[in-house]
């Protein structure tokens, strides 16, 4: 990936035009009420669009429009071979205006431009076309049954499905669940983040111009209370798979309970840990990893290992080279493509992000400064178990420091939160990474480094931060079909056995 100079990313982010009506039905509409919303540049300030607010009523006429879809095949009943075909072109599309998304993506988010043309749009394509080859290399079965029966388990698309976003990862969070979705045929409402709805307008609009029929791909943009709530409580919308605060997901259930107890999946918060031990190799490794989990995105990210768990011997070497690695962690305008720390998605988030920095009792490492939007990388050693920063989801480039003396108190602090999304430990003794990865309770632990795994493998919850079931791999398609038995008696008349 060659990347353009900040002069060359500014030529393309003044010659970019945004989408900015709903997207119903086939077409770019406004609201039927008329509202609009400002998206804005958060790193400066700048309004890029006026974009339709959604409400009630628009969910109703998009569900009835996909609803129609569904019911009447043009989607999913499609032969697999030729959903898959449009899905391959929508990825090939995406390729075609891969800067102009990276670019809008940047815009829209804060987030820097290395990021967006060296992970979210080229993931956001990988995603599509793994989801996309996949259609048409899965199996139903056949269970074991008596001779005189034949007992089929086969998959179903669920129908209408809402997709509630968050505003971290825009269009890789679109692609993750569009992918497994629309490859199995359901229709889908698409509510993204008001802070960026901009990416997944325009991926709709591709996914028409791939071939998409109308009516199955709809994006509304909008609050959460009056777009996110009437796609939850929705009579006619069959399963939701949501991304974003344990808060918000919360409610989600509760929607479902007192509606038509649509399948809920739900991806929601972490307070992720990265456990070092003593015998760690290649600390500058393990230190990099650590810069890279905690800073990535500038920490807004739901796997982002924002404790530190370090045991105490290894910790005074461990923080200087951390301190190192963070050093070369440039931050500043996200189209200049050397800056790896860009602007936090909003005022409202900045200002969350700001109220963790400053309280009594933590040792300031790193950072510690804010400015219009930016919040520096920041390093923080906290004795206080009990301190904010420690327990509560940050979501900013926050990491905070907890140091132990050894492998069972290691794992004792890190499940000791209400979440379980994701883990990270570092050793060199197999038997401690084995056990330590068994006895973490989180849906990904990684050894030796920090990630997510990659687009194969399941990625979602335990406890706080997730419930139902998991994005990414085939496991993601459970989301987005239900199963049916269809059991039939091939007996003749003339057979004594009923069963
Ligand atoms: N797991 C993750 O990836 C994410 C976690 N978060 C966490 O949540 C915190 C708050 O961020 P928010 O943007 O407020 O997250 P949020 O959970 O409120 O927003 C996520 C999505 O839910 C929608 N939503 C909001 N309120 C809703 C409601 N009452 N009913 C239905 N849908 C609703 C939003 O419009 C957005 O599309 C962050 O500081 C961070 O800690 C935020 C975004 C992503
Ligand atoms: N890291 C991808 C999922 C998320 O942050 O929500």
């Amino acid at each position: 990936m060659t990347l353009l100079t900040t002069e060359e990313y500014k030529a393309i982010a003044a010659s970019l035009t945004y989408p900015t009506g709903a997207f119903i039905d086939g077409s770019f509409r406004p609201a039927l009420s008329g509202a609009t919303f400002d998206s804005v540049n958060p790193a400066t300030g700048a309004v890029l669009a006026k974009v339709a607010a959604c409400g009630a009523a628009d969910v109703d006429f998009a569900v009835e429009k996909a609803r129609d879809a569904f019911e009447d095949g043009r989607w999913s009943r499609l032969h697999p071979r030729e959903r898959k075909e449009v899905l391959i072109r929508l990825a090939r599309l995406l390729k075609r205006n891969a800067r102009d998304l990276a670019v809008m993506e940047s815009l829209d988010s804060g987030k820097t431009i290395f990021d967006c043309e060296t992970v979210d749009v080229p993931e956001t394509i990988h995603c599509l076309t793994w989801h996309a080859e996949l259609i048409d290399k899965i199996y139903d079965q056949v269970a074991p049954a008596s001779d005189n029966h034949i007992a089929m388990v086969v998959r179903e698309p669920v129908g209408v499905v809402g997709l509630v976003l968050p505003w971290n990862f825009p269009l890789l969070m679109l692609a993750w669940k569009i992918g497994p979705a629309l490859a199995a045929g359901c229709s889908v409402i698409v509510k993204p983040a008001m802070e960026t709805s901009l990416t997944a307008l325009r991926v709709a609009e591709l996914a028409m111009e791939a071939g998409v029929p109308a009516g199955v791909f709809n994006v509304l943009p909008g609050g959460g209370a009056e777009v996110g709530e009437p796609i939850g409580r929705h009579m006619d919308i069959d399963a939701v798979s949501f991304t974003g605060s344990t808060a918000t997901g919360r409610r989600f259930l509760r929607y479902a309970g007192e509606s038509n107890m649509k399948e809920v999946t739900l991806e929601m918060g972490g307070k992720n840990p990265a456990v070092v031990l003593d015998d760690a190799e290649n600390l500058d490794r393990v230190a990099a990893h650590i810069v890279n989990g905690a800073f990535w995105n500038m920490g807004e990210n739901c796997s982002a290992s924002s404790r530190l768990i370090v045991q105490k011997g290894v910790k005074e070497e461990l923080l200087s080279r951390i301190l190192a690695h963070a050093r070369e962690w440039p931050m500043g305008d996200p189209l200049d493509p050397v800056n790896r720390v860009g602007a936090l998605v909003s005022k409202a988030h900045y200002d969350k992000v700001c109220s963790y920095l400053g309280a009594k009792g933590q040792k300031v490492l790193l950072g510690g400064k804010a400015r219009d939007g930016f919040v520096e990388p920041t390093i923080l050693d906290v004795a206080d178990r009990e301190a904010r920063a420690v327990r509560e989801e940050i979501f900013g480039p926050v990491l905070t420091v907890l140091t132990v003396d050894g492998f069972d108190e290691a794992i004792a602090l890190a499940n000791d939160t209400e979440y379980g999304l994701a883990a990270s430990i570092f050793t060199a003794n197999v038997k401690k990474a084995i056990r330590g990865a068994r006895a973490i309770r989180a849906g990904t632990v990684t050894v030796n480094s920090f990630g997510e795994g990659d687009i194969s493998t399941p990625f979602g919850g335990f406890k706080a931060s997730g419930f139902g079931g998991r994005d990414n791999g085939i496991h993601a398609h459970d989301q987005y079909t239900q199963l049916k038995t269809i059991w039939v008696d091939l007996a003749d008349d003339a057979d004594e056995a009923v069963n």
